[in-house]
């Protein structure tokens, strides 16, 4: 099928170069002219295992070339459907900013209007209940003078990839969602999805309307970390009474009702989804009279972990004048995504405490190098620790897991993890966040 996808970040590349892996011919669509050439190079714009290689398979020189990127909306117009990939960040109050979506949907609107034949539109990003039907789809149809259900199709496809594993993830789903405002745009979306679902043995089709699917993406990532959130709780429980958390979480788990993943206590969570997810769900509840508790708890007690996290610091070391090492700025390992990192408070807070900051990431530097220019950052994390008075363990690398002997080489081998990622030895004074 010849499907478009507007907007190539970790969401539309992802699925853009995966469906082109499936057969179908694709087109990303972005703003971003940079994000463009470099797809059409056949690189990854992004870091995400398996990417590169499934770019430079479909795209660029000596490619399959079913997988292109462009700038022009007109080149939507040979597809016959297309994938809103758009962001969808949390205005100041936490409630969903459409303001991106809402452009997006009505460029695409526009440049519709010069198709005669029926075109089907599917919501990728994560919108609030209603935001297809009631917002999203009228634009389109508006700006296209289009009718709905007749020449304009209406889906939504919620996306439950994680980043860092993103490829592997999207390629061999728990589930997949379509809902659909009427049954011809499911059977389009049942179309695209057929060869994933073959290659990927059969996993769940749910199929059901716009609002459920838009809310099945909510309830799933307010689960998720509200799972956290209670593993940091019981955590800091744990903490205070000598308890390792890490132990316990393990016995948890092996009760089939409650499962081991997702209850890796310590920092707490980040990135691009949950915060603002949560946020802008609560922020929905709120606009119609509820007011979400255990939702709203959930997120107290994320905010609260870094905060802790530098009271064990303090414990220890006054870092005033001396150097800290800071592992990880990634908001969780295999990505360079530092969107909602618990790096950055751990930053401030060294900041405020007049450290100075060596950090080191191994794909991350960059991006928050833009963020802190002023800190120092180490090519590898043994340069970090060298002289460090304390280091402090924000993202769990597995290349951390194997420190050793680099320990010997810190100035006051203090050792606060926030991710359960150093083993306690001999030589060193070590804090985990919740064991
Ligand atoms: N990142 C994830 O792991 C993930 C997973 C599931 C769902 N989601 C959801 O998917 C959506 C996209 O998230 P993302 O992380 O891929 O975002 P992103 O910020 O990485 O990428 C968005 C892209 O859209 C482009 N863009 C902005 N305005 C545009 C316009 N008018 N026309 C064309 N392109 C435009 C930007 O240049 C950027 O490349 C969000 O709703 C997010 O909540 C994200
Ligand atoms: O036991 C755990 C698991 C995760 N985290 C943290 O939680 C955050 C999110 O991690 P993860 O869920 O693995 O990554 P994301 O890429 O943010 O993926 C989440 O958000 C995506 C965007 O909505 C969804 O598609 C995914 O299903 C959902 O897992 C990170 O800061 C992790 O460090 C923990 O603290 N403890």
């Amino acid at each position: 099928m010849q499907l478009s996808v507007v907007g190539s970040g970790y969401v539309g590349t992802t699925i853009a170069a995966c469906f082109a892996d499936l057969g179908h011919d694709v087109v990303n669509v972005d703003i971003d002219q940079g994000i463009v050439d470099t797809i059409n190079d056949g690189e990854a714009p992004i870091h995400e295992d398996g990417l590169a290689e499934l770019v430079a398979e479909h795209a660029g020189p000596d490619s399959t070339g079913r997988l292109r990127a462009t700038t022009d909306y007109e080149e939507l117009l040979d597809t016959d459907l297309t994938f809103l990939c758009l962001p969808t960040p949390a205005n100041d109050d936490g409630s969903i900013d459409l303001s991106i979506m809402k452009a997006g949907a009505e460029q695409l609107g526009e440049t519709l209007a010069e198709k005669d034949d029926r075109h089907n539109v599917v919501v990728k990003s994560t919108v609030v209940p209603g935001t297809t039907e009631d917002t999203l789809a009228p634009l389109i149809a508006e700006a296209g003078d289009k009718r709905l259900g007749d020449d304009l199709g209406v889906g939504m496809n919620p996306e439950f990839l994680r980043e860092g594993s993103a490829v592997a993830d999207f390629l061999n789903p728990d589930k997949v969602v379509l809902g659909a405002a009427d049954d011809r745009t499911r059977d389009r979306m049942k179309e695209v999805f057929a060869p994933l679902v073959e290659r990927a043995d059969e996993p769940p089709v749910v199929e059901t309307a716009t609002r459920e699917a838009e809310m099945m993406k909510y309830a799933n990532n307010a689960f998720l970390a509200s799972k956290i959130s209670l593993a940091n709780d019981l955590g800091n429980i744990c903490k205070e009474h000598g308890v390792d958390m890490y132990e316990v979480a393990d016995a948890m788990g092996l009760d089939g009702r409650i499962q081991r993943a997702f209850l890796d206590s310590g920092l707490g969570w980040g990135g691009s989804c949950f915060p603002k997810d949560t946020a802008a769900i609560i922020a929905a509840a709120e606009a119609k009279g509820y007011d979400a508790p255990m939702l709203n708890a959930a997120t107290e007690v994320n905010d609260r972990q870094p905060q802790r996290f530098l009271d064990l610091l303090d414990r220890h070391v006054d870092v005033d004048g001396r150097r800290v090492a800071v592992l990880g700025l990634a908001f969780k390992p295999g990505t360079d995504d530092i969107r909602n990192t618990r790096a950055v408070p751990v930053i401030e807070g060294l900041l405020e405490r007049g450290a100075d900051v060596v950090a080191h990431d191994p794909v991350a530097i960059e991006n928050m190098r833009d963020r802190y220019p002023e800190i120092e950052y180490a090519d590898s994390a043994s340069d970090a620790l060298n002289g460090a008075s304390a280091c402090l363990v924000v993202t769990d690398w597995d290349q951390y897991e194997v420190l050793d002997e680099e320990f010997d080489e810190m100035a006051d081998p203090v050792v606060v993890d926030g991710r359960h990622c150093i083993d306690r030895r001999e030589g060193i004074t070590y804090e985990g966040l919740t064991w």
